[in-house]
């Protein structure tokens, strides 16, 4: 139960919302969690939360977030974890130098009063925290461990420290924290930084200021990363369909979960621990194997969550048992495929040695990544259709999120690479525009709206750009037909331009860009397209609305981008 007087609530800056929309509970597998006290709607923020604790990971000079940073204990930290990770079997270390030094902000070394500070926060505001057991048998748990020892014997700042006691605040990070992008300037402007060079930075505004024409060069300090641990959003539960969307505010230093879809009362709140734009193992694509590895080996924990633990829809197939259309679900706990209608473990053969599905989706992730790098891209461009056609998607179930995702990979191709590669004519020739749009349409309407959208909105809509933004321009520049005004004074400019007496520094002037012409759809894309239309319009942006009231400029730009591209569909189709 969430009692206001049992509870310390100083660092949530919406505490009546949250009190009337969130409950503490403590629940089987995941031990206590924030749930729904009632139902909520999308939209609906239930924290908008400071941090308890604050601090730049990679430190480059002393401040009001690193007060006991130095060169060469920070070289000194770095070299113990190398040292430790020889066989670079913990995959988590490189925050570990940055944790140590915060954590000098809330035990500070008795003998350096000179740099001594109040304690940023309390040690008991810590206890609050979760930590795994500092005997668990998992590498990065015993490198932290070895770690604290050295630590606590050799640097002098640490030598009031238990190595336990430092172990037990590193591992509540590891378990806790959140990385988010920290704007030096907005903490400079709040009085927090005490750098030297955010003193540099303000003697230099206030003079840009004075002289407003002189010609600043740009401010060096941007933002960096930080970690920033919350006594409350750490209380949410990670889900790989989570209910919750994170944003952090440079302005306020606040990190703001407001809810994605309909909650009912009860129900856990939970938002994703897994970085949210990794298309792959994380919320979209990916195996349930890849995404429970990697909490265990970053988070230390076996996720329990509904989509782990009962059916990966991201993992389905095709029953070769029953030979029925029923689907085959990987089931997280037993580890096993099961036939959703036999029950068959007998597994379908491309899961048979879980090579068919370990060997597509990397297939499918390496050609995405090439794609996006134009380094590699054109290497990669002229042989997609030809592999993705007659060697991969021939082996993938229809159902599998790795068919999916490989029609996205194509649409993509059919829509933007080929034209842009190869020119509009020839891939006017060989009507790419509307296998692109077919295949456009199964990837965001069977794979992405179908099976995802319902649990997981946000990330599908995400998601949904890398084939949704070329729809928009393959349509758009195939309805219409661009006109220019000629101006009276550029034919002036022409008819004269013998005339030995005309002006010769004035340059021609450009013709006018009128509003183009609409043409009518073609008809062999307007079913794609509208099926397209109808999900994007009328089942994605009610919701995406509601959860970006304010949307941040890129949800913002997106969103116009749809709504021209409805109303161009609209004109085009009433011809
Ligand atoms: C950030 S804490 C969440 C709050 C925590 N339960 C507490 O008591 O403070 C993360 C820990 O919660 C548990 N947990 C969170 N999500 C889970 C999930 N999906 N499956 C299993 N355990 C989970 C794990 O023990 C994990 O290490």
């Amino acid at each position: 139960m969430l009692d206001a007087a049992k509870y310390n609530l100083s660092t949530v800056v919406n505490q009546n919302q949250f009190l009337d929309a969130v409950d503490l509970e403590v629940r089987s597998i995941v031990g206590r969690t924030l749930v729904a006290k009632r139902a909520l709607v999308p939209g609906e923020s239930v924290l908008v939360e400071q941090p308890l604790l604050q601090y730049f990971l990679q430190p480059s000079c002393r401040s009001s977030l690193s007060p006991y940073y130095t060169k060469a204990m920070w070289k000194q930290l770095n070299k113990y974890v190398v040292e430790l990770d020889q066989d670079q079997s913990s995959p988590f270390v490189p925050g570990l130098p940055a944790a140590t030094l915060a954590y000098l902000q809330i035990d500070p070394p008795p003998l350096r009063q000179r740099i001594k500070r109040t304690p940023s926060v309390d040690h008991a505001d810590l206890d609050f925290f979760y930590y795994p057991n500092l005997d668990m048998d998992h590498p990065t748990v015993q490198l932290i461990v070895g770690y604290c020892r050295n630590v606590t014997c050799e640097i002098a700042l640490f030598q009031h420290v238990e190595a336990e006691q430092l172990a037990t605040f590193l591992l509540k990070i590891y378990g806790n924290a959140h990385t988010v992008a920290l704007d030096r300037q907005s903490l400079a402007r709040k009085g927090c930084a005490t750098t030297h060079s955010a003193k540099k930075h303000r003697r230099s505004t206030t003079y840009a200021d004075r002289y407003q024409s002189a010609p600043w060069p740009p401010s060096p300090l941007g933002p960096r990363p930080s970690i920033a641990l919350m006594t409350w959003g750490s209380k949410f539960t990670h889900s790989c369909s989570p209910n919750l969307l994170l944003h952090f505010d440079n302005a306020s230093n606040t990190m703001t979960f407001t809810v994605t879809r309909p909650v009912t009362a009860g129900e856990v709140l939970t938002f994703s621990y897994l970085p949210e734009n990794d298309d792959l193992g994380g919320l979209i694509c990916g195996t349930t194997r890849d995404r429970r590895r990697k909490l265990n080996q970053f988070k230390f924990f076996d996720c329990g969550c509904d989509r782990c633990n009962a059916k990966d829809i991201n993992g389905r197939c095709n029953c070769s048992t029953c030979d029925s259309d029923a689907v085959t679900s990987f089931n997280g706990l037993s580890g096993a495929w099961q036939c959703d209608r036999c029950g068959s473990t007998e597994l379908p053969e491309f899961l048979l040695l879980d090579k068919g599905e370990a060997y597509a989706s990397s297939m499918v992730t390496a050609l995405a990544t090439k794609l996006r790098d134009p380094d590699q891209a054109g290497e990669v461009v002229t042989m997609i259709e030809p592999y993705l056609m007659e060697d991969l998607i021939p082996t993938l179930p229809r159902t599998h999120w790795t068919f999916g995702y490989a029609q996205g990979l194509l649409a993509w191709y059919h829509l933007d690479l080929l034209p842009s590669t190869f020119g509009t004519g020839l891939a006017s020739q060989l009507n790419a525009t509307s296998s692109g749009l077919r295949e456009a349409s199964v990837f965001l309407n069977d794979y992405l709206h179908d099976a995802l959208w319902s649990s997981n909105p946000l990330p599908v809509f995400m998601a949904s750009w890398m084939v949704l933004s070329p729809v928009i321009q393959a349509v758009t520049r195939g309805t219409e037909e661009k006109q220019y005004r000629v101006q009276e004074k550029v034919l002036r400019q022409r008819s004269d331009s013998d005339d030995s007496s005309s002006d010769e520094d004035e340059a021609p002037e450009a013709p006018e860009l009128l509003a183009p012409l609409v043409l009518p759809m073609p008809e062999e894309w307007q079913k794609d397209v509208l099926a397209i239309h109808h999900t994007v319009m009328n089942l994605w942006l009610p919701t995406v609305n509601a959860v970006f009231q304010q949307p941040p400029a890129l949800i913002a730009d997106r969103i116009r981008q749809i709504q021209q591209w409805s109303l161009r569909i609209q004109e085009s189709m009433a011809l």
